[in-house]
């Protein structure tokens, strides 16, 4: 597959990552930022590119992966060079309404929601496409981003804010709590390479666990909370603290942002 990436930043660079192991595509990048493109060029094997090509055709594949602010600007210079070509928007919060209405009515367009996991093979992308897009056009989208991790197709367009609040943004969720227990781990005494060890395999350790079982991860957490025990203690501080209140009032609030970018940035 022909793939022309707009935007080299950090979220296009996790995919191009995941998906130059794969053999059989041809990927370019458009990508402002000089060093940035030394580098997709130097380490992922890529051909960088400052600007847009002057025309694309219906076999290449164009996958958007600028700020959604900057997602206008870069549709309305798209839209006479497209040729036909299948768009990719990995943009959170604009939908495809206002991209085709940018992209002069073009509708071989696929809205996607990835996640930074992918740069290793693990990530989570939640795809849209409306009715008019082709079985072929699905399959190409689908293998995209089934080479960088799972694949879920969502069954309207409000899916893919849905899924934003929590595989999209959620790795960074997950970081945070990593974060959070290494200061513990250090301000305890170990140093950061022993805290960060420790942590990264305490994550692994559960998450594997939790995958290999088949009772409720809520089941998991009180087989290590000892009546009178230690866990018993951090938990009870935890809940007392509103730490999983928090975390549900945040993934509802990331959502609401997503809808409040698209209002913001597709009114014309
Ligand atoms: N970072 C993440 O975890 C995720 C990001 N997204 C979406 O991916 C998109 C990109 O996000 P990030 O990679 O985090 O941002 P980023 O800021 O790291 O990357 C955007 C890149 O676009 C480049 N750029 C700016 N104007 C351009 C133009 N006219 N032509 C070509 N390139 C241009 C910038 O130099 C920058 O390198 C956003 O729309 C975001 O909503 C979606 C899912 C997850
Ligand atoms: O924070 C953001 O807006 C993007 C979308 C999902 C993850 N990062």
């Amino acid at each position: 597959m022909k793939i022309t990436f707009i935007g080299g930043g950090n979220m296009a660079t996790a995919i191009i990552a995941g998906l130059v192991k794969q053999p059989g595509h041809a990927i370019r990048v458009v990508e402002p930022d000089s060093a940035k493109r030394q580098i997709l060029g130097e380490q992922y094997g890529v051909e960088a590119l400052a600007g847009l090509p002057d025309s694309f055709s219906s076999d290449d594949v164009v996958l958007l992966a600028v700020k959604p602010q900057s997602l206008k600007e870069v549709c309305l210079a798209l839209a006479p060079r497209l040729g036909g070509a299948l768009l990719i928007s990995i943009a959170a919060g604009v939908g495809i309404e206002a991209l085709s209405r940018w992209l002069s009515g073009s509708s071989r367009i696929v809205r996607v929601m990835p996640n930074t996991p992918a740069m290793v093979g693990k990530g989570v992308s939640g795809l849209y496409a409306g009715d008019v897009l082709s079985e072929d056009d699905r399959a190409a989208a689908g293998a995209i981003m089934s080479a960088v991790g799972r694949v879920v197709w969502l069954q309207d367009e409000a899916g893919i804010d849905d899924i934003t609040c929590i595989s999209g943004s959620g790795p960074a969720y997950v970081f945070y709590f990593i974060e959070s227990m290494i200061e513990a781990a250090m301000e305890t005494g170990f140093d950061e390479a022993e805290a960060r060890c420790l942590v990264l395999a305490t994550f692994d350790g559960a998450v594997e666990l939790a995958r290999q079982s088949n009772v409720p991860v809520a089941t998991l957490r009180q087989n290590v909370m000892s009546k009178g025990g230690t866990t018993e203690r951090a938990i009870a501080r935890f809940e007392a603290d509103g730490v999983k209140t928090a975390i549900k009032a945040g993934a509802v609030d990331c959502r609401v942002r997503s809808v409040e970018l698209g209002h913001e940035l597709s009114k014309d």
